[in-house]
């Protein structure tokens, strides 16, 4: 994921002037400078939370820092500006240990940054910034001390009400030391609830109070001295998911509640789960409150969606955000990917030689085209792994030139043939032009595009950091403009309608509390709690 430095708050409210209409203006999301706007590729990311806990008699056996740190590394792609960890021995309410850091997993922890972290129980969390500046002070996961001792979140998601929450939150004399969303929800969890507590605090009703004053958008891990919260927001909008840590040797045909229990895992993803030999048991529910402790898990509260508005997963979680061996609905990414690429296929055949991707994201929906179209799948492209965030500015020379940088063609399987390429999506249109150009000059006779997603028209206010209007190539060209603009033969998108049967085809709701149901605002302009009243 490229990125470039953000705004402090994207809200122009000020909070001396409390008294003024309660309308807040967002400037654009992505203040990209001119020169880097043919820089900047695809949608940013969101974060990752991941909790672990180990069952029975304390200290564990269980490695728990090694464990969070193996979660959060499944979790990298969700976001790669910092990093943090969090543990608890479980005894003293008053010290947790904790260790964040800026840049990737990898370069925030040694082996030693580990083994201070020993623990039996902790939380993790990998950032992506939509809320506030990709800066130390905003890294997760927050810590606070209250009358009750420690408190440590991760977040995932964005409060789509942050800046009334956060006037109220400041109305009742709390300092806030920054201007992140997550450091809210910290302190919000922190105030007493309106509810008088006589046995000390009751972090359910206190989690429960936070959920409905801002039911959008999050899936949150909360530690406490001795047991973790999961909390899904009421639309279900961000992923959540449980696993098990069985023993070793449990056979893998046993049944996932059969196997005994060493400890639980919380994630935003399942992909971590079978490296650190933990089985997925299922998903939070939205508006799920679950306690984990060492005794296990429970579900200790549901908080309903206000007037009945419909379950909103974010629909993007399955175009390109998810790693692809992660499960959501019961259901593997990959497999959904793969369907998007054959709905495509009917909806826009080619007469062409072969099918191919832009890797990494469009491979699988590739090879659904192929499959459903009889095509044969060859890689033509060749993406270089060492191409970071930071890569350096070229030339205007270069730029000129069109260099995809990320790219080389694998120009055998390429000269002489006429080829249908698909990616998941276009978001500013930038990767593809260069990669077209870099296949005709490798011998493409004929290049059809075919995007796997709808095109992206309106702004994400859940925590993806969307591109201005203006940006959104989506909104200033038709597909054959756009194919014109690129280079291409042609080009078209999957429709909302084809994108939500390939996510719906497979899915599993059986004995679910209720059906699914998917956000697509960013392509149909339809929010799920209704229009915001901002500007974009
Ligand atoms: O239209 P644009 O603004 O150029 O962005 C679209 C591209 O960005 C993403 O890829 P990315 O390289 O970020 O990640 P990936 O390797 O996971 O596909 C996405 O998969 C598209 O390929
Ligand atoms: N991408 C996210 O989920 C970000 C979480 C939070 N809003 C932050 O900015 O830190
Ligand atoms: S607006 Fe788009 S990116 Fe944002 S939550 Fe909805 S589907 Fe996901
Ligand atoms: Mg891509």
């Amino acid at each position: 994921m490229e990125q470039v430095q953000r705004d402090m708050s994207n809200l122009t409210c000020d909070e001396g002037e409390h008294k003024k209409p309660k309308v807040f203006k967002r400037q654009p999301r992505d203040v990209v400078p001119a020169e880097m706007k043919n820089e900047v590729t695809g949608l940013t990311h969101e974060c990752g939370v991941f909790g672990a806990i180990a069952c029975g008699d304390w200290p564990t056996q269980l490695d728990i820092p090694q464990i969070i740190l193996l979660g959060i590394v499944a979790l990298q792609h969700r976001g790669q500006e910092s990093a943090g960890i969090v543990t608890s021995e479980g005894k003293c309410s008053k010290h947790f240990k904790v260790h964040k850091g800026m840049g990737m997993v990898s370069n925030i922890f040694n082996d030693e940054a580990i083994k201070k972290l020993s623990g039996n129980l902790g939380i993790g969390h990998t950032r992506y910034s939509t809320s506030a500046a990709s800066e130390a002070v905003n890294s997760q996961p927050f810590v606070v001390h209250t009358a009750h001792g420690a408190l440590a979140t991760a977040h995932n998601g964005e409060l789509v009400n942050a800046a009334s929450l956060r006037r109220q939150v400041l109305e009742r004399g709390v300092g806030l030391s920054t201007h992140s969303d997550s450091e809210l929800i910290t302190q919000s969890l922190c105030l007493n609830p309106n509810t008088c507590e006589r046995d000390g605090p009751d972090w359910p009703a206190r989690i429960r109070h936070f959920m409905t004053e801002a039911p959008l958008s999050y899936s949150i891990v909360i530690m406490l001295k001795d047991k973790i919260y999961g909390v899904r927001d009421p639309y279900g909008n961000r992923p959540l998911c449980i696993g098990k840590i069985v023993p070793v040797d449990v056979d893998r045909k046993v049944k996932v509640e059969d196997a005994p229990a060493e400890g639980w895992v919380i994630s935003s993803e399942s992909c971590g789960f079978l490296s650190i030999g933990a089985r997925y048991v299922r998903e939070v529910e939205p508006g799920e409150i679950v306690e984990m402790t060492r005794n296990g898990i429970r579900t200790v509260d549901i908080v309903n969606r206000p007037d009945q508005k419909k379950m909103s997963f974010c629909i993007f979680e399955y175009v390109y955000f998810a790693r692809s061996d992660s499960l959501f609905e019961g259901q593997m990414v990959y497999s959904v990917r793969l369907q998007c690429g054959r709905q495509l296929a009917r909806e826009s055949p080619v007469t062409a030689d072969i099918v191919s991707s832009v890797p990494e994201s469009g491979t699988a929906a590739a090879h659904g085209y192929a499959r459903e179209s009889g095509l044969h799948f060859a890689e033509v492209l060749c993406k270089n792994r060492y191409v970071g965030r930071t890569f350096i500015q070229p030339s205007n020379r270069l730029r000129q030139l069109g260099v995809a940088k990320k790219f080389g063609a694998l120009s055998e399987n390429v000269a002489g043939k006429r080829l249908v390429l698909i990616d998941d999506s276009i978001v500013r249109g930038n990767t593809i032009g260069p990669i077209i150009k870099l296949l005709r000059d490798a011998g493409a006779t004929e290049v059809h595009i075919r995007i796997a997603s709808p095109p992206l028209l309106y702004p994400c206010y859940m925590g993806i950091n969307i591109p201005t209007r203006e940006e959104l190539i989506g909104n200033r060209m038709n597909p054959e403009e756009l194919a014109r603009h690129v280079g291409a033969d042609s080009l078209a998108y999957l429709s909302v309608e084809g994108l939500e049967e390939a996510v719906k085809l497979n899915r599993q709701t059986k004995g679910k509390r209720e059906q699914s149901g998917y956000c697509t605002a960013c392509l149909t302009g339809e929010y799920p709690g209704g229009v915001p009243d901002l500007e974009w």
